[in-house]
């Protein structure tokens, strides 16, 4: 009988399966962990606490990125003289000292492999097609651009994958977005990806695995799919794909962790089965034409505010329906925005050109070719130039990229996050408006108060230049004189040769480098057998059955975590400690006299709500954006148990689990008409896990009769049952797919632990010399 037709989403997913609980939950193998300072030491402290190790070290990889300065590296000694800022050191001196405690393969800021994180994997061949790839950050999104299925997740998750090399997923819808046709002249990925956002909205992938298909797609380089794949978590999806083909393998073979010889041959047998079928079901299915798209930048203080350069700024009194009219007037307010104003009129502070998004080597290419021959223009103040790696720099410096910024008055950096969050120094001062190249355009992600709109390299670049928004079309590049270097010489040809730098090693499939590679793997699996001994019904989390409490209603559609915690307080090695950094922003202004914190009119700042254990939000997409779980911590810290709303970010929705707080989903026109006037009434609600019922606090009228939630959730919030004890449980079945995986998936085995140590580079504060452990 043949068999159903699966979607790429379906096969990945099915090959990963380790376990099906009876509530249809399942326990899925994971192969590839990425690491980094911000979001891994509360789940190192767990293990330690737990007194149980990391189990599968060679599917770990760690490096620093968000919190590093991208000052020059030239004096670096060691992390503890050379980060200034004391929260943030400590996060990088944790990291450091936990790699090393752990035994996990690190790129430390002496390593010139050191970069951001969803670069460092694909480029060193550690991410690879058919994979499933977790880190604790909603951009590793990005990986999906091989055909992995890879997504963000919380701390807690960081901690269960680090413990089981497993983690707790429910099955995702398919939705397949074909953008049929060719991109015109001038038009990137990031104009696509902007658009895209702009037409199903930041809530539209909620639920959803995306697979990008269709002849544009197909036709673009893997730098250029990374960037999408990188946006589809700013869709609200779960996770983005795309199905490998030539154009992958091409880029993967040869990279240091790739597999080679024999080894690459039956992995690409695999890789190619690796799409959608003819047939397979998707659930929703949107067709985009290429040739809609043009230049596109965003306005306001989400990616789904995104306009061709040719539109002005929008005009909420053509808006009618009043939660989206409230929020783009509040947006212009925030973003310093007339409407009716050309976007080509607009102009701007500072640009930064960088990020996970946008900073490989093709885009640094594409910036330099706009900034070959210019200068900035006098009103810019800053032009940040980012590299995504430490490879991609030196690769943009043997090209002589880096002299085409400086002559054109650019700042030229070392690798790391950067002004797309500034947890580092690099940061917007209040109200400075940035042509950025990054992801998210949320209030205060560059800098309290700071504006951001983001754009395709080539856009940023000409809007230094210019002094505001450009379409890049109507560029002057400056092609009269001859460059001093060769743009775009060998281009891939050459990053792997910088990516090879160190290795020196035999080029792929020479038959003595194969045995090299297979003598090198361990026999037996590195499962370290995790203690089973502290396992099974760990305590710790709260029970969650029924509450009756104080309800504050939240009139807000969209709210990300970046609102709900900001990034000054993400700097914590701890869960705690976090009620005052909850909705900072909103809840607290500087009195100017004083320069003190003083409270706002902030839902949360009113009357009884200062005691609220219920959230009541009526508009969608409730904590989207960034995988932080220092979102729930900080809700859980405030006091609040339940949050009610329409729809919420994936990630933010497990992580809320994770911590005993309850989720619940409630179609909005039941929340306006039914539970909204009884919170605005001062009215308490009541939730009712057990029965999933929400009553009237005082009256105990049923008020919603059934709302939905997985059963193994459930049973897990109300028992307070903690989900790694749980899956230790199943250990039998993790050993069982790991010996299969062995064999079946040999090509993977190996992972980091084949990463090799580069010579003469400096030693840190810990005596940790990059990859000598
Ligand atoms: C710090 C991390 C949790 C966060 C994320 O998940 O995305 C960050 O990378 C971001 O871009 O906001
Ligand atoms: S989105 Fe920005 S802060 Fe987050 S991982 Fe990417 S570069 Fe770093």
């Amino acid at each position: 009988m043949a068999s159903k037709p699966r979607t790429l989403y379906d096969k990945v997913f099915d090959d990963h399966i380790v376990h099906k609980d009876e509530s249809g939950s399942y326990l899925l193998f994971i192969d590839r962990h990425l690491v980094h300072e911000v979001t891994s030491p509360q789940a190192f402290e767990g293990l330690t606490n737990a007194g149980r190790t990391v189990r599968r070290t060679d599917c770990t990889l760690a490096t620093v990125d968000h919190n590093i300065p991208t000052t020059s590296r030239e004096n670096f000694t060691d992390v503890s003289t050379f980060i200034e800022q004391d929260d943030s050191r400590l996060q990088v001196e944790t990291l450091e000292q936990n790699v090393k405690k752990f035994d996990v393969t690190y790129f430390g800021m002496d390593d010139d492999r050191q970069g951001i994180v969803h670069i460092v994997g694909p480029e060193q061949g550690f991410t690879l097609p058919g994979t499933t790839v977790v880190c604790g950050d909603s951009h590793t999104s990005t990986h999906g651009a091989f055909g992995s299925l890879a997504f963000g997740i919380g701390t807690s998750e960081v901690e269960h994958v680090l413990a089981t090399q497993t983690i707790i997923q429910a099955k995702s819808k398919n939705m397949r977005i074909t953008v049929d046709g060719d991109l015109s002249e001038g038009i990137t990925s990031k104009d696509l990806v902007l658009h895209v956002i702009g037409v199903i909205g930041t809530a539209g992938g909620t639920g959803s695995v995306i697979e990008f298909a269709g002849k544009a797609i197909e036709s673009l380089s893997m730098e250029a799919r990374m960037s999408i794949c990188n946006m589809a978590i700013e869709a609200g999806a779960r996770a983005g794909m795309i199905k490998p083909d030539q154009t992958t393998f091409d880029y993967i073979k040869g990279r240091p962790l790739a597999p080679k010889g024999a080894e690459w041959e039956k992995a690409l047998s695999y890789w190619k089965t690796l799409h959608s079928d003819e047939g397979a079901h998707f659930d929703y299915d949107i067709k985009i034409a290429a040739s809609d798209i043009v230049p596109t930048i965003t306005w306001g203080n989400s990616p789904q505010d995104a306009l061709p350069i040719t539109a002005s700024v929008p005009d909420p009194a053509n808006v009618s329906d009043p939660i989206k009219k409230a929020g783009m007037e509040r947006a212009l307010q925030y973003q310093g925005l007339t409407p009716n104003t050309p976007l080509k009129d607009i102009k701007i502070d500072k640009a930064f050109i960088g990020s996970c998004t946008n900073a490989r080597i093709e885009d640094l290419r594409a910036a330099a070719k706009v900034a070959k021959g210019h200068k900035k223009a006098d009103n810019v103040k800053l032009v940040l130039v980012v590299p995504g790696s430490g490879l991609i720099k030196a690769q943009a410096e043997k090209e002589g990229l880096h002299k085409i910024f400086e002559a054109a008055g650019f700042s030229w950096r070392e690798a790391g996050c950067s002004m797309c969050l500034g947890m580092n120094p690099d940061i917007l001062d209040p109200e400075e408006r940035c042509a950025s190249t990054s992801n998210r355009n949320f209030e205060g992600r560059q800098g309290a108060k700071s504006r951001t709109h983001l754009m395709s390299p080539a856009m940023a670049a000409a809007a230094a230049i210019k002094g505001h928004f450009t379409d890049i079309r109507e560029f002057d590049f400056n092609t009269s004189d001859e460059p001093s270097v060769a743009i775009e010489a060998e281009e891939d040809k050459a990053l792997q040769d910088a990516v090879y730098e160190h290795e020196k090693q035999p080029v792929a499939d020479t038959p003595g480098a194969i045995d090299e590679q297979i003598n090198d793997i361990p026999q037996e699996p590195e499962t370290k057998k995790a203690k089973v001994s502290a396992p099974a019904t760990a305590a710790g989390m709260d029970k969650f059955t029924v509450l009756t409490g104080t309800t504050a209603p939240l009139d807000k559609a969209n709210v990300d975590t970046d609102a709900i915690i900001p990034k000054q307080f993400l700097k914590t090695i701890k869960r705690t400690g976090l009620k005052n950094g909850l909705f900072y922003e909103a809840r607290f202004t500087k009195d100017p006299a004083t320069g003190k914190d003083v409270e706002t009119d902030f839902v949360l700042n009113v009357g009884q709500n200062r005691e609220a254990e219920i959230l009541l939000v009526t508009g969608d997409n409730f904590g989207c954006g960034s995988s932080r779980e220092h979102a729930p911590w900080a809700l859980k810290d405030f006091g609040i148990k339940c949050m009610i709303a329409p729809s919420f970010g994936d990630i933010f929705y497990n992580n809320s689990c994770k911590n005993g707080l309850l989720p619940i989903r409630i179609p909005q026109e039941v929340i306006l008409e039914k539970l909204y006037p009884v919170a605005q009434a001062g009215i308490k609600l009541t939730v009712d896990l057990p029965k999933q019922q929400i009553r009237h606090g005082e009256t105990d009228e049923v008020l919603v009769e059934q709302f939905d939630i997985e059963q193994f959730r459930k049973h897990c919030l109300i028992n307070g049952l903690d989900d790694i004890g749980l899956t230790l449980q199943k250990e039998e079945h993790i050993a069982k797919y790991e010996a299969e995986r062995r064999i079946k998936f040999s090509f993977l085995e190996g992972g980091s632990k084949l990463v090799k140590p580069i010579k003469g580079t400096k030693k840190s504060k810990f005596g940790v010399k990059a990859q000598e452990w």
